[in-house]
């Protein structure tokens, strides 16, 4: 049984004429990092809310089909055994700070405080989580005085201290400068193999460094499914996402007759320098 299963789910927001998700149907398999791609207002947002259990919320309800975890729907699951199970991260990070806590320390320990469990236990999940999202030498900050990429790193830990077994990211690099969302992204590349993440995204760069499998949401429904390169080479990824600046130079270059035809475009600068036998940028 597949870990998360969105079966013919169709959503619109009260008196919108749209339907914002249209038929989504996906599997998610336990330990699996799958980026979902789309551009602007595609439902992005809307479907990690869906796919975190936050909706269905009051009169916010599908017109059909629903989300599972485990085989269960996520309406017959507790709040708590929910939190325990799946974390969203958003991609505005001040938004997720809980506002009552008056360290980065007691902002980890917030949630798994939550859950009432013995207190070596927090301390323990506080501490593995400072250390993931390199954190530890800010644990006695007001949370309210950190950067933007120091509170998205936050937020991380929080759901990290969770300990869930899926990571829900929405476009979680979108607000970093480059430096700070390549430190994040090395701290995610990090995180435990067993641990599912879905990354919801606009951005190529973040997606590939976090993923192995793509889907593409166009129009509410989801219209490619595969490996980086059916996807991203996919001309409906393309119209819509652009390409990457690596498989831009590289495109340019075969049309000036200087890049191999029989040489697959790369999509990441690493693949570029494979294609030329040359080192790699990192080791
Ligand atoms: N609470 C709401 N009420 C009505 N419409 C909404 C609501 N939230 C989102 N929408 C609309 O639903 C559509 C999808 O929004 P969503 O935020 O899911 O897109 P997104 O792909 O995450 O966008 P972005 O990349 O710009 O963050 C948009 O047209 C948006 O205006």
């Amino acid at each position: 049984m597949a870990l998360i299963d969105v079966a013919d789910l169709a959503f619109r927001f009260p008196r919108a004429e749209k339907l914002v998700l249209d038929g989504i149907t996906l599997s998610i398999e336990a330990g699996e990092r799958v980026a979902i791609l789309a551009p602007n207002a595609a439902g992005k947002t809307t479907l990690a809310r869906w796919l975190s259990g936050l909706l269905p919320e009051g009169v916010l309800t599908a017109e059909r089909g629903h989300v599972a975890m485990a085989g269960k729907p996520f309406a017959e699951w507790s709040v708590a055994d929910r939190a325990t199970a799946i974390q969203f991260v958003g991609q505005v990070p001040s938004q997720q700070l809980t506002g009552c806590a008056f360290t980065v320390y007691e902002e980890i320990a917030f949630g798994p405080c939550n859950l009432a469990l013995p207190e070596a236990e927090v301390r323990a999940r506080v501490d593995e989580a400072l250390t993931i999202c390199n954190l530890r030498h800010l644990a006695s900050r007001d949370p309210f005085t950190l950067s933007g990429g120091e509170t998205q790193r936050l937020s991380i830990a929080a759901a990290l201290a969770m300990k869930p077994r899926v990571l829900v990211l929405d476009e979680p690099t979108s607000n970093l400068d480059p430096e700070s969302r390549d430190d994040l992204l090395a701290q995610l590349d990090l995180l435990p193999g067993g641990l599912t993440i879905i990354v919801l995204e606009v951005a190529l760069r973040p997606s590939l460094a976090l993923a192995k499998r793509f889907l593409l949401l166009d129009e509410g429904r989801i219209v490619a499914d595969g490996t980086a390169s059916e996807v991203l080479n996919d001309p409906r990824c393309i119209e819509t996402l652009g390409m990457t600046a690596v498989t831009e130079a590289a495109y340019r270059l075969r049309d000036a007759g200087r890049w191999p035809e029989a040489t697959p475009l790369p999509l990441t600068l690493d693949q570029a320098l494979d294609s030329f036998g040359a080192p790699r940028a990192h080791g």
